[in-house]
Formats: structure tokens, sequence, C-alpha cells
């Protein structure tokens, strides 16, 4: 991957490191690879599975949605910012202490261990939070678009480089927020294939047309028959240049 190339992250959400180091390696170039890291399988191989998928040169997206009180997150950033990872997340909702307690950490840590740190992100509301789960569950009264833009906002004023959202709501949201502020967005189908627990999904064309900044797609590749032809198809929608 050209890495000036809005990128396509594959979620690397498998059980254990041998499954995520074999998935990884029926690609002819690794090297060209952009992947995430998730839960599942960091808690399962921890910063090895990391330094790993580093080794065969994959840029890796540690994605561990850190949520707790400042100092809790700014210790744990620390820690992220030495693995040398390209990205990294925290819930939006943990507020504007927490968030700038995460890039501090994360900056420090990276400057430890003598590494680029780790761009960090916001996660806003996921993209299986529906508009009724958030006025019921959640008890937020304004529209879903509403809250993902209050909170990248909140993220962009608290130093944050970008945010998680679905596709559906970056057109919303980049009027607002700095040119080179990163819109992630998981939640991406094919047309007409099955949501899985997925809310708010778009296709990798519509999340490019949208003003995505980067797409995140697991299980349509992960699970596909043939994982290589299924990466290749998807990554040349979302590169399908755009005609007005
Ligand atoms: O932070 C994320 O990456 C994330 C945020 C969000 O709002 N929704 C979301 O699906 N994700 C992640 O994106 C990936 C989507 O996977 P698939 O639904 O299998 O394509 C999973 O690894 C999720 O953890």
């Amino acid at each position: 991957m050209n890495q000036a190339e809005p990128p396509l992250i594959i979620a690397l959400d498998f059980p254990t490191p041998d499954d995520a180091l074999a998935f990884v390696q029926r690609f002819d170039h690794p090297e060209e690879l952009f992947c995430k890291v998730g839960m599942e399988l960091y808690y399962q191989g921890g910063p090895a599975v990391v330094r790993q998928l580093q080794a065969l040169g994959v840029r890796v997206f540690l994605d561990l949605k850190l949520h707790d009180i400042p100092n809790t997150v700014e210790r744990a950033a620390r820690i992220i910012g030495g693995l040398g990872v390209a990205l990294t997340t925290v819930h939006a909702q943990g507020g504007r202490k927490m968030m700038a307690a995460a890039v501090r950490g994360v900056r420090a840590g990276a400057a430890d261990a003598g590494v680029q740190p780790a761009k960090v992100l916001a996660i806003t509301q996921l993209t299986s939070t529906s508009p009724a789960a958030l006025r019921d569950e959640q008890q937020v009264a304004v529209p879903l678009p509403d809250s993902v833009n209050h909170l990248a906002q909140l993220a962009a004023t608290s130093g944050l480089d970008g945010v998680v959202s679905s596709a559906a709501e970056v057109a919303g949201m980049r009027p607002h927020l700095p040119d080179d502020f990163l819109f992630i967005t998981p939640g991406i189908r094919l047309a007409d294939a099955h949501v899985d627990d997925q809310v708010r999904v778009m296709t990798p064309d519509a999340a490019r047309r949208a003003g995505s900044s980067g797409i995140v797609v697991g299980r349509p590749i992960t699970q596909a028959t043939d994982p290589v032809a299924a990466y290749q198809h998807i990554k040349s929608l979302w590169e399908e240049p755009i005609h007005e």
C-alpha cells in the first residue's frame, strides 16, 4: 500500500495470534497491509502479537478503546505509545480530561521508546448503536449524528487526531473539524450483504464518496471463502476514483 493512500484496515478479530499470523501470511505482501488488533486478539496475544505483525512489516492499529479515569488511561496509553503502533483508540465519552491524558500518555511512551507516537482516535457512537438505542438505552436526547458531531468536536479540542464513526456521519462532521482530522469508519458492508451486529453501515465506495479517511473491514474479508480476493475486491471499490 502506498502509505499516502487512505487505508483499508483489516480487523484481525481472531482468537489466537497463530490464527492472525496465518491469515496475514496468506497475502504475498504482508508489508502492504494495515491491520487492526482489537481486544480479542490483544487479550490473548498481548504486545507480542503486535510485535510479530510489525516484524512482517504490517502497520498496526491497536484498538483497545480505553475508557477509565484520566490517571489510569494515561498510564495505559504510555505502554501503548511504546509499541510503535500507527493508530489507537479511546472512548470520547470518557470526556475531555481523559482524552487529553491518553494523548499525553501515548506521546510519553513513544518518546521513551524512541518511536513515532500513535495517532489517537476517539470512539464516538459505536456503529452497532441504533438511533433508538441511543435514545432509549443511553438516554441521549439529541439525534445520533448530532451526538457524533459533538463528541468529534470534543475530541478535536482535547488534542485527538481523529474519530471513529460510521461513514454516514462524516459529511456532517467535516465542515466543523480541522482539515487533517481523521475519520476512520468501520461498519463497512458490500451492497446487500449480511450486516451481522452492525447497524450504521455503508459500502466501501459510498464511504469514500462520503469523505472517510480510512475504512475498517473485518468479517467481509476474514470470513470470506477467499479472503485475499475479498480484500482485493473491497480495496478496488474503496480506491475507485470519485466521479462527481
Ligand atoms: O473501533 C473500531 O474499530 C470499531 C468501532 C465501531 O464503532 N464499530 C466497529 O465495528 N469497530 C470495529 O471494527 C471492526 C468491524 O468488524 P466487521 O463488522 O467484522 O467488519 C470490529 O473489529 C470492531 O471492533
